[in-house]
């Protein structure tokens, strides 16, 4: 837990606008690079923001030829998860909703955005989409983050479960 702690401390520092941002942990889904079921999702700060740019592939096909709506809800969750570097600490989902606008192709690489909408108390009130390269928007998405301690996320921890 203390190493966990740590780690993590170390990556609420400032990040320079146009900076890479690091990944959640290496087993995260969202951008996890050691996850071999995850998505690698790769962001950088973007002014107040975050932007990434992700291409879907088959391990997360839906219908055949297009993404599977919970691999992009996935993506767009640890989008905002980003956006916690930039805030300075952990928050959480809290609720998350996605419009599905049009199809979202394997293959085809899209342009994410997320930012902070409004901060109330413990909230964060964030937005995200993508872009598909013809500049249509393929989803939109709010959702509740709730900033959390550090100590929060030892609820999870457990020796018996890799990538602990
Ligand atoms: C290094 C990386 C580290 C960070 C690592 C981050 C990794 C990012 C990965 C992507 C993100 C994830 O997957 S996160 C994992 C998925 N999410 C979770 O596991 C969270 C599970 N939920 C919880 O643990 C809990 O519900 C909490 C901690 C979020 C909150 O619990 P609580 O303290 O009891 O509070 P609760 O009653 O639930 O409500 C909190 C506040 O939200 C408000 N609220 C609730 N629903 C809504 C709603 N739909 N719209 C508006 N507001 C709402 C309530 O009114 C309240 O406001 P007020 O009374 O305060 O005014």
């Amino acid at each position: 837990m203390q190493a966990l702690l740590a780690m993590w401390s170390e990556k609420f520092v400032g990040y320079p606008d146009g900076s890479d941002l690091p990944a959640h942990h290496d087993h995260c889904l969202g951008c996890g690079p050691e996850n071999p079921h995850g998505h690698r999702l790769r962001a950088v700060r973007h002014g107040d923001g975050v932007q990434a740019w992700h291409t879907f592939d088959n391990r997360h096909v839906g219908a055949p030829g297009i993404a599977h709506g919970g691999a992009v809800a996935t993506v767009v969750d640890d989008l905002y998860g980003f956006l916690l570097f930039l805030e300075g600490g952990p928050a959480v989902t809290r609720q998350l909703a996605v419009d599905y606008l049009a199809p979202v192709l394997i293959g085809t690489t899209y342009r994410l955005d997320a930012q902070v909408a409004r901060r109330e108390g413990r909230k964060l009130f964030v937005t995200a989409g993508a872009t598909a390269p013809d500049g249509r928007p393929v989803i939109t998405s709010t959702a509740v983050f709730v900033k959390v301690s550090v100590e929060h996320f030892a609820q999870g921890i457990s020796p018996d479960v890799p990538g602990d």
